[in-house]
């Protein structure tokens, strides 16, 4: 007898998933190296953070394994790189295939170690396949460049050559797409791969690799890691003969990793941390604005790295605007991901809420106004209701600090001029949103505003065509897009010197 989802979801050990799933096969507990599925020599506890029921186990692997997993994705390199774009593309496509027909399952997989909403896992998968398919393409269209010759008698031009093995450090918000962003781009371009998904999130992406396995990808090709990030991702930088590390995480564990990855000087990209700066101009309809504020934030429960954390409003229609914003987060559906018509799922964990509530607590304690939130409706230890602070203040954390979590954080601004200083008092630079209707504020504010990514009247800005990336210390590089490939190629130019010309010998 198959299990109902919330059955599932109250399960207490793996087994309880299994008859739901329509592919058991799918919960690997395992690491995945070599073509292989690998036991480390402990086991760490997945947890449901809906019903703070233990789900599973995943092995932690040990520094020699990991060590041996990049000898595994070096071996893996070179017959790798020599296959035609066209093969490469070809396992690629069947990869994106696989993981969109069993999308329910992914999603399951998801709900039960993230806590997100089944809608919002299964548009994570979605989103997470069109990363494969966009590289798939992009693979075949890796050009090279020829070069007009300033040199006598030469020829000159450019190879796109892939780096070779690629370490790809991902965070537990999105465990499945922010892998297929990453590998879709490497593998695509020649490149093997390690994946070090989080410690909470780990099912996601083995997942991945067993349908990598089934989609033909080459034993060393395709490699997930699992175990203590520090220890793990320390051999990853120490080692030489991992060229690339992509990481997408925190600001502080990506500052540590580009210390690290110095030593061996690999190419680094990075996607960090975000504050969002949420503008409403003086022409913006107040009820639409509050609508697109309510989603910019609470996405992801607020734990995304383009979560609106800080917005901005018109004094004139300040007072307005929240009262819009506070009946906007009241239709929000607290509680179980697997729930019909939960729109929001649990924190990650304990500590999430803890700190959740120190930022509401500084911000008080600093002259905020609570508009709404009551922790006392909260569902279970887990989670934190959507909350609406005003009068905020660049001296609070939620104005401060990326606060990743649902705390909304509104402040009344006076002019334009005086907003973009304000918007852009952050260390942060990812993401920023603007609604309104005046081209003029719009533009002074696309340019004024130091974010590597900039949102006119749309929340929805991401998607496989776009550079997605920050600057300041929100990363760097870009994911995605026709860039994508920067990341893990490099330009080789070559020069023929002494070569015949059209009119000499
Ligand atoms: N810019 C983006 O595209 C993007 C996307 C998603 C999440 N994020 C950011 O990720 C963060 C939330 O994810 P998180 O909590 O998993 O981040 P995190 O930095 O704590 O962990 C990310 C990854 O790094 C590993 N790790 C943790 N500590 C480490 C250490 N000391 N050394 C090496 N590796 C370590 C973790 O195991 C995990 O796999 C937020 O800051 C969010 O903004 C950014
Ligand atoms: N929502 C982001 C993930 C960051 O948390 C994305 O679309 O990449």
């Amino acid at each position: 007898m198959s299990l109902t989802l919330k059955q599932v979801s109250d399960s207490k050990v793996t087994a309880a998933m299994m008859p739901y799933l329509k592919d058991p096969r799918l919960v690997r507990e395992l690491a995945y190296v070599n073509g292989k599925w690998v036991s480390g020599n402990a086991d760490l506890a997945v947890i449901n953070p809906a019903t703070d029921d233990i789900i599973g186990h995943c092995t932690q692997l040990q520094p020699l394994q990991v060590s041996q997993a990049i000898d595994a994705a070096e071996r893996a390199f070179p017959a790798w790189r020599a296959r035609l774009a066209d093969e490469r593309a070809a396992i690629l496509m069947c990869w994106h295939d696989l993981i969109l027909d069993n999308k329910e399952d992914l999603a399951v997989l998801m709900v039960l170690e993230q806590g997100k909403s089944l809608s919002d896992a299964r548009g994570e998968i979605d989103y997470g396949a069109s990363f494969i398919r966009w590289f798939a393409e992009e693979a075949r269209r890796a050009y090279g460049e020829t070069i007009p010759s300033h040199i006598p008698n030469a020829q000159l031009a450019t190879l796109r050559e892939p780096i070779g093995v690629a370490a790809l450090i991902t965070p537990w918000n999105f465990p499945s797409a922010m892998i297929t962003r990453k590998a879709a781009a490497a593998l695509a371009i020649g490149c093997t791969v390690l994946v070090k998904p989080a410690n909470e999130t780990p099912f996601s992406a083995l997942a991945l690799a067993e349908l990598a396995e089934r989609a033909g990808f080459p034993a060393g090709v395709y490699n997930v890691i699992t175990g203590d990030g520090a220890e793990l991702c320390g051999v990853l930088c120490r080692s030489d003969k991992v060229k690339a590390l992509s990481f997408t995480g925190s600001t502080r564990v990506g500052k540590l990793l580009l210390e690290q990855a110095a030593a061996t000087v690999k190419k680094c990209s990075m996607e960090l941390g975000g504050n969002a700066p949420f503008i409403v101009l003086p022409d913006m309809d107040i009820s639409a604005a509050a609508r697109a504020a309510v989603d910019a934030k609470f996405q992801t429960a607020g734990q995304d790295c383009l979560a609106a954390n800080r917005i901005f409003v018109p004094r004139a229609k300040y007072e307005d605007f929240l009262a819009a914003f506070a009946a906007g987060m009241a239709k929000i559906q607290v509680g179980n991901g697997f729930d019909e018509g939960v729109t929001m799922g649990p924190l990650i964990f304990r500590q999430a809420v803890d700190k959740a509530q120190a930022i509401v607590d500084d911000a008080l304690a600093k002259g905020a106004r609570l508009i709404a939130g009551d922790q006392r409706r909260a569902p279970g230890a887990n989670f934190f209701m959507p909350t609406l602070l005003a009068d905020v203040t660049p001296q609070m954390k939620v104005f401060r600090e990326e606060n990743f979590c649902p705390v909304a954080g509104v402040l009344p601004y006076d002019s334009i001029d005086a907003l973009i200083p304000l918007a852009n008092d952050t260390e942060y630079g990812l993401a920023a949103y603007v609604y309104g209707h005046d081209i003029r504020h719009i533009w002074q504010l696309m340019r004024g505003l130091e974010f590597g990514m900039v949102s006119v009247n749309s929340v929805k800005m991401t998607g496989h065509p776009i550079p997605f990336g920050g600057v300041k210390q929100s990363g760097l590089g870009r994911e995605g897009s026709r860039h994508g490939f920067d990341e893990y190629s490099q330009i080789k130019y070559y020069c023929l010197g002494a070569m015949p010309t059209l009119s000499g010998s």
